[in-house]
């Protein structure tokens, strides 16, 4: 079974080398695609060390249609999905996402992460849909329409797809791992306005119609 490994990533020069790191030491994964989703600085740069697969986007388009793009550029069976600003990301944390998957187990895996940070820790603990680490049959993922301009909208427009068709997501304990925040990397004012967008773009993909 092929499995691609999709990485969108805007402005991640700081964060996507250690994503990398991982995931290029697993056999299991045949194809890394980083989608720069129009980014600004060196990550297109930075992941060109790690995979001749980079797709740079000349504007951003969100986190949606970047991963869409991504998707567009692979054959894969399986499609593992990861954010580029991942801290702890192990080899484990990767194989316990995707074996369910490989296995037949389950159709779709989502990552919730615990005993990273408290906060990281407890936002997955309540709405552990939004996670973005995941694993997918690919002719699933590929059959859903609209998932392109969702942008930080993506994760709960997939998981209202597959609850409506009653397609089980199997949760996946992550241990030890978070994720940069967005006042970390863009400090208190500009996160708090970016982490504003990112809820209207999720309150806006509730109401989408996707099928
Ligand atoms: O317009 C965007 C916004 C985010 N991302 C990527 O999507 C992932 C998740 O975004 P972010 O880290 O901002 O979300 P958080 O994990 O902080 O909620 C990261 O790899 C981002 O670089 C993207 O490709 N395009
Ligand atoms: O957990 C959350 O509330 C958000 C925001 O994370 P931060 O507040 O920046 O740590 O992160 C997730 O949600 C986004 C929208 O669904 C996803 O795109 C991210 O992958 C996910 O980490």
């Amino acid at each position: 079974m092929k499995v691609t490994a999709i990485i969108p990533a805007y402005n991640e020069e700081k964060r996507i080398a250690k994503v990398l790191d991982t995931v290029t030491q697993l056999n299991i994964v045949d194809q890394i695609i980083v989608v720069s989703d129009g980014s600004t600085d060196d990550t297109a740069e930075i992941a060109r060390y790690y995979t001749e697969d980079v797709i740079e986007l000349k504007e951003n388009i969100g986190k949606g249609g970047a991963i869409i793009t991504g998707l567009s550029y692979s054959n894969a069976d399986i499609v593992l999905l990861l954010d580029a600003d991942l801290i702890g990301l192990t080899k484990d944390h990767v194989l316990a996402l995707l074996e369910p998957v490989i296995w037949g187990d389950a159709e779709t895996t989502v990552g919730i992460f615990t005993s990273g940070r408290l906060f990281t820790d407890w936002a997955q603990k309540i709405a552990p849909f939004l996670s973005g680490q995941r694993a997918i049959r690919s002719s699933l993922i590929k059959k859903i329409e609209g998932l392109d301009i969702t942008s930080y909208g993506f994760e709960i427009a997939l998981t209202k797809y597959l609850h409506s068709n009653k397609i089980p997501v199997k949760k996946v304990v992550l241990c030890g791992i978070t994720h940069t925040m967005k006042e970390e990397k863009l400090g208190l004012y500009r996160g708090f306005l970016w982490r504003i967008k990112m809820y209207w773009q999720i309150l806006k993909a509730i109401n989408v119609d996707i099928r």
